[in-house]
């Protein structure tokens, strides 16, 4: 659904988001932790985690005149251009909204999302939003000659980055935008990969994930420097111009985009965008044994089809309109979600900003021998991993039950066994069992934080970034006896916060 690519928990408590807040554009506090990452293995039984942690980066889009857009302003002007919550718009609505949906914020599942105002059937249609409404380049440079000229002489650039640039425009026009009562509710900071400072990185501790970070940070540069021409023939004003400016806008489209065949950059849909994540079915984990045809998907056997998964909606030539369906059937009161696509929670960090504690599609690449990755050439190295709760993945259990045999029983009656997924015999399976316990063992081993102390350090950490919540002294003190570890992280915390603060004070 969203571009790149649930939690059903917490689908209570429907309150109307009414006027607009500094934070209302994101949810309050995520989990951006990435020790779930490592969750499921200590709960069976392994002492150490992950413990990473994100800051909050502000960008301050100063331009925006927050004070007098309010949800409803907006909502009233979204259904004025026809975007629409039931199958026949009535002509005259003060809100888009009211049938079917209604804004609401949920703490615990993406903070503003779309809460059902009445039951909703699977299938029905709960959101329409016509092509007229949609932010694409193809929209953008239509209304803007000067934007048009120059986009067309940059054809080197990616369609991500001709959107980012237009989006950077739009927002340079301030009020004369027509898509201003949109801008204004987008969120202004964001938390994915490529806002992650050094701290952050290496609070990630997993090779992964700081790999994945360095990468998602390098590429956010290197797509910076590359439209620094154009962005200076448009005569953008520096502070559109900024690396951090580029951060929010390229997390913008990351983030909220939605498919349009005509564009792989997608579209920004006002409204449509206020859905948050729900991940695919939970089927794909819930498998007996790695016999299971689940399995057998996942080692790349058989092409995994996700058309029945990823129907939440689209783009209608019929409709000329983005239509968005129920996927499931919804009680009032309940956040209404989307699927985004299937993604691991290192993904989500990376696209979206947040990560789920229980994610069915999340896995974890544990360090493997190079002749075991020479035994496992049939299947891609990514195939290779522990699921969320525990279980070993279809190819890294059959490629070690072949790789704890003696060479000399590697014959075809044996490799046939391995391919259909069969246990080779009670013995094997043992030994397959026991060299993953200790591996994992000997990975959390080496990390430096528990799970305990990971926490606890969380705790501390929002108490520090919350200022409702400002450590008492009595507190501050009982930081003193803790570990000097832990005082260095609280410290480097601070330190961040500091200069952070520093940052804006600048821009302001
Ligand atoms: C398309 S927007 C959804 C609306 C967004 N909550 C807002 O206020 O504009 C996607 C963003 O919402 C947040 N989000 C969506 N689903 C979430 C979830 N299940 N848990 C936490 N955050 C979520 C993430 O910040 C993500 O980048």
């Amino acid at each position: 659904m969203f571009h790149q690519g649930s939690t059903d928990s917490n689908q209570t408590g429907l309150n109307r988001i009414g006027e607009s807040t500094a934070r209302e554009g994101n949810a309050p506090r995520f989990k951006n932790w990435f020790w779930g990452y490592f969750r499921n293995l200590q709960n069976q039984g392994f002492r150490r985690v992950k413990k990473p942690r994100k800051k909050k980066k502000k960008i301050d889009m100063e331009v925006l005149d927050l004070k007098h857009q309010t949800m409803e302003t907006f909502l009233r002007w979204a259904a004025e251009i026809g975007i629409s919550d039931s199958v026949d718009s009535p002509r005259f609505r003060d809100s888009c909204l009211g049938h079917s949906l209604s804004v609401a914020d949920f703490p615990d599942a993406g903070g503003r999302g779309l809460g059902a105002v009445r039951e909703l059937k699977k299938g029905e249609l709960v959101l329409k939003v016509p092509k007229n409404a949609l932010m694409t380049t193809e929209s953008i440079i239509a209304k803007d000659r000067k934007l048009n000229d120059a986009v067309n002489i940059h054809g080197s650039l990616s369609s991500t980055q001709i959107l980012s640039v237009c989006l950077l425009y739009e927002m340079g026009k301030g009020k004369s935008s027509f898509w201003y009562p949109y801008l204004v509710h987008l969120p202004r900071d964001y938390d994915l990969l490529a806002t992650f400072g050094e701290f952050e990185k290496q609070a990630l501790q997993v090779e992964d994930a700081v790999w994945a970070t360095e990468k998602a940070i390098a590429k956010c540069q290197s797509e910076w420097k590359e439209v620094g021409l154009l962005m200076k023939e448009l005569e953008l004003k520096s502070k559109f111009r900024s690396f951090q400016a580029w951060l929010w806008a390229s997390a913008t489209i990351s983030s909220r985009t939605l498919h349009v065949p005509w564009d792989s950059a997608g579209c920004l849909c006002p409204v449509g965008d206020l859905f948050n994540y729900d991940a695919p079915g939970d089927d794909s984990n819930t498998s007996e044994g790695p016999e299971s045809a689940n399995d057998v998907e996942e080692a790349g056997l058989v092409v995994e089809t996700h058309s029945e998964r990823l129907t939440d909606g689209g783009f209608e030539e019929d409709f000329n309109a983005y239509c968005l369906y129920a996927r499931r059937n919804y009680q009032l009161g309940e956040q209404v979600l989307l699927c985004y696509g299937t993604y691991t929670n290192l993904e989500l960090l990376e696209h979206y900003g947040f990560m789920l504690e229980e994610n069915s599609n999340d896995k974890v690449f544990i360090p493997l021998e190079t002749s075991l990755f020479s035994l496992a050439s049939s299947w891609p190295k990514d195939s290779l991993y522990i699921h969320q709760d525990g279980k070993p993945s279809f190819a890294l259990v059959s490629t070690l039950r072949l790789w704890l045999i003696p060479q000399s029983q590697r014959d075809k009656s044996v490799m046939r066994l391995v391919y259909a997924g069969s246990q080779l015999s009670v013995k094997n399976e043992i030994l397959v069992m026991k060299w993953i316990s200790e591996k994992c063992g000997s990975v959390l081993r080496d990390l430096p934080t528990s799970v305990p102390e990971d926490t606890l350090l969380l705790h501390n950490i929002d108490k520090l970034q919350d200022p409702e919540l400002r450590l008492e002294q009595k507190e501050t003190e009982a930081f003193g006896s803790e570990d000097a570890e832990h005082m260095e992280v609280v410290c480097a915390v601070e330190a961040t916060l500091q200069e952070n603060s520093c940052r804006l004070h600048l821009l302001l």
